[in-house]
């Protein structure tokens, strides 16, 4: 690519656990011969998410403890501005947004002086949970709903495990809000190349970032009252066992729960939860990690701060 050209920017927006690092991890598995810059913000204080694309991509920076829409968007800005300085250069850029994070400001980050002559803006895809969207509580509906309302594209995704029932009510739902709805329905965001990028979207229909959801940057904005984190670690490994058993009694208001844990016979073990659904993946031959960490992402007020501390302690074998 040209030095001069403007480097395409993808978005991937979508709630807590709805499939953005799945598709991520994809898109860095067949490069198509693209260098790919990504950024990865994750909510909360540790970044699982930029340890599964770590192994896919040595063009990444990983923002954590913040959202990029809003109180770390200014990082966000430094990181892109960063990716474009490294020589070579990226093709083009990724970013995948927290889950509680609003598309439009992102996409409006990219008009800064810093980044407004070297990036544009290529697609911002909206990835809906089919089979979890259903249980979310109204608020999480509302900003699920709002992160689509952004996109440009709504990838209503784990169509293999929603029924046609959920899938249909859920295409009803957003069909109201959001009246000129381009939604592909996929299994771990697999969708063709050509759907994903270059795609020239025409948004004159979209209202900007700020006209889109009176979404104040600074004072009146903040998700530290909308949503909580909690975060586990420890320096030894963890056994699966009592793993599998904290697990089961995880609390019922924790949103999403993820984590990269040492795993005592060498490898890791992973560990995804969305909603009720708890996926704990060993990985022999992954590498060890520093250390196992696991974050949780709730509503403020509904646990005690040592909660997961005191869940996932008794896991710990040695350190
Ligand atoms: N059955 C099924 N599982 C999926 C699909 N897509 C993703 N998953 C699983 O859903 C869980 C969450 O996926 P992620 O890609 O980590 O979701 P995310 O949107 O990046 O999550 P956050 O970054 O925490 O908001 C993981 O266990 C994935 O393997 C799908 O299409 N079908």
């Amino acid at each position: 690519m040209n030095r001069t050209a403007r480097v395409p920017v993808t978005i991937l927006t979508g709630f807590l656990g709805a499939g953005k690092t799945t598709l991520l991890q994809r898109i860095l598995a067949d490069p198509q011969g693209m260098r790919i810059g990504v950024l990865v913000n994750d909510f909360g204080a540790i970044n699982v998410d930029a340890d599964l694309i770590a192994e896919s991509t040595g063009e990444s920076v990983s923002l954590q403890n913040g959202c990029v829409c809003c109180s770390i968007r200014d990082d966000m800005i430094g990181a892109i501005a960063g990716l474009l300085d490294r020589e070579p250069a990226p093709d083009r850029i990724v970013i995948e947004a927290s889950g509680v994070s609003r598309p439009l400001p992102i996409a409006d980050a990219l008009d800064d002086d810093a980044l407004s002559d070297r990036t544009a803006l290529d697609g911002i895809f909206c990835l809906i949970d089919g089979e979890g969207f259903g249980s979310l509580d109204f608020a999480a509906t509302e900003l699920a709903i709002e992160q689509a309302a952004g996109s440009d594209v709504v990838l209503l995704n784990k169509t293999d495990i929603a029924s046609e029932a959920a899938l249909a009510a859920i295409e009803a739902t957003l069909a109201g809000p959001i009246p000129r709805l381009r939604l592909i329905r996929t299994i771990e965001g697999d969708l063709p190349r050509a759907l994903l990028f270059d795609t020239a979207f025409d948004r004159t229909d979209r209202p900007s970032g700020h006209a889109a959801h009176h979404h104040d940057h600074g004072a009146h904005h903040d998700h530290d009252h909308e949503f909580s984190t909690w975060s586990w670690s420890h320096e030894g490994t963890v056994d699966m066992s009592r793993l599998r058993s904290a697990m089961r009694r995880l609390p019922h208001d924790v949103l999403r729960v993820k984590g990269i844990l040492r795993a005592p016979m060498g490898g890791r073990i992973v560990l995804q939860g969305v909603g009720k659904r708890i996926r704990i993946t060993p990985e022999a031959d992954a590498a060890l990690p520093a250390r196992s960490s696991v974050v949780a992402i709730g509503r403020p007020g509904t646990l005690e701060e040592n909660w997961l501390s005191d869940l996932l302690g008794p896991c710990g074998v040695d350190a």
